[in-house]
């Protein structure tokens, strides 16, 4: 929800209520919603500010609420009629303004941050694009270059590097709340339309075709399959060339392609669980408490036992007929789940590593682990390790004739 109160007698405060980050649920939208219409009924509020509980401004949209169907006014009219206002609105950014919060914040007239505050349009990261008008204000406010290396990255930047870029207009080392309630006392009566950041032409270099394809190509080769940040330069691309409305369908157009796709389940899951990893570690002091000491696991064990495990996995296929040769294998790992190309495939990669060394480590983490199939060496690594360990090339010529084709 969002309280609203009217402070020094003129001064609406809308303060977002969703602990921990203020994220902009249903019921937050609705109370932002129904405090802008009081706003604009009461004759005695001459100006607005906008903030989030607790030092937080806003996390951005709900991502719980991504899986199920969406209730509750939407973000983007919301957003535009808070610029559309004609008292002055601020937001005052303590904590983090991202995602959808830093929407929010680009629809406000005016931003005043604290200096340690974080923003940035993180959507790319889930999968997504900032399409509550964040892919089409945020060129026109700051220009493409800055837009695009903030949103194709979807990287946090402290308020005081926003203020160098143009994206909040003052900072304090003290509270943005009051900074930002005496702001708005101030400004009253001052021209807003040159304050509507939809109203603005999206500054651009004279080359901007040049500099979108050579970013578009750049975010490509990054990206190695992912959708959404070629679809943030596809929408930065619209910023530029057709006005705001035109923009807003185009960026609705392309969220609406990634929003049900499998890649932003997947990043939305993965940020989810990363975070329920991180409660497991707090656990884990929980249980050294009781004795309970958690092993350290350094990060080349973990790599080691995935990458060993899954290599000799592949030894095990081509053991048993699975597969015509190491090639098969590494085709469908490179075609299929996306390894990189340039290490040529699992089975190519364990040659260059060395099959004597794959093999060492595999008895080493057996020895450790003597209950996890995975890490059995495969005969048939054993076979090409006592022959001299021979080039992937060769390993056709070690497979038995008579192999079981088990699962044929
Ligand atoms: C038409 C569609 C229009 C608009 C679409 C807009 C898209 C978006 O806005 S997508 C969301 C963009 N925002 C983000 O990506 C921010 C995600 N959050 C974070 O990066 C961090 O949580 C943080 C805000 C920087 C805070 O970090 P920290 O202090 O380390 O706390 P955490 O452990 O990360 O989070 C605490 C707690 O909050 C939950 N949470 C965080 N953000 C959200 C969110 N946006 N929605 C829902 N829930 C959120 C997080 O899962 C944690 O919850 P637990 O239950 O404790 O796991």
């Amino acid at each position: 929800m969002a309280s609203y109160s009217v402070l020094h007698g003129s001064v609406a405060l809308i303060t977002l209520q969703n602990p921990p980050v203020n994220a902009l649920s249903a019921a937050v939208r609705a109370g932002i919603t129904d405090a802008v219409q009081r706003t604009l009924k009461d004759p005695q509020v001459t100006s607005v500010v906008i903030c989030g509980q607790n030092g937080r401004f806003c996390g951005g949209a709900d991502i719980r609420e991504f899986g199920g169907s969406m209730s509750g006014p939407p973000l983007v009219p919301m957003i535009n009629a808070i610029e559309a206002m004609d008292k002055p609105v601020v937001a005052a950014i303590e904590g983090v303004a991202l995602g959808g919060g830093l929407e929010l914040a680009l629809g406000c007239h005016y931003r005043i941050a604290h200096r340690q505050a974080l923003v940035g349009l993180p959507e790319v990261t889930l999968g997504l694009l900032p399409a509550a008008g964040g892919s089409q204000r945020l060129p026109r406010l700051i220009g493409l270059p800055a837009a695009l290396d903030l949103i194709t990255t979807g990287k946090h930047i402290l308020a005081s590097e926003a203020l160098k870029l143009g994206i909040v207009d003052q900072v304090t080392d003290g509270n943005a709340l009051n900074m930002a309630v005496e702001f708005a006392r101030r400004i009253v009566g001052k021209p807003l339309d040159p304050r509507r950041i939809s109203t603005l032409p999206c500054p651009s270099p004279p080359d901007v075709d040049f500099l979108l394809d050579r970013v578009l190509a750049q975010v490509r080769k990054r990206a190695r399959g992912a959708l959404a940040p070629v679809a943030c330069v596809g929408a930065l691309r619209a910023a530029v060339f057709l006005p705001f409305a035109q923009g807003m369908e185009k960026e609705r157009e392309l969220m609406g392609a990634l929003f049900d796709s499998g890649q932003a389940r997947a990043l939305q899951y993965a940020f989810f669980s990363q975070r329920l990893v991180s409660q497991l570690e707090n656990h884990c002091c929980y249980w050294a408490r009781y004795g309970l000491v958690p092993r350290h696991i350094a990060p080349e064990e973990i790599l080691e036992r995935c990458l060993y495990a899954l290599t000799n996995e592949g030894f095990n296929i081509l053991q048993d007929g699975m597969a015509a040769g190491p090639e098969d294998i590494d085709a469908i790992y490179v075609f299929g789940y996306g390894w990189p190309r340039h290490r040529g495939g699992p089975m190519f990669h364990a040659g260059q590593v060395g099959l004597a060394r794959v093999l060492e480590k595999l008895e080493h983490y057996q020895h450790k682990h003597p209950d996890v199939p995975y890490l059995k060496p495969s005969p048939l690594l054993r076979r090409l390790v006592a022959a001299g360990s021979p080039a992937v090339q060769k390993w056709r010529e070690f497979l038995n004739k008579d192999r079981v084709h088990s699962q044929l």
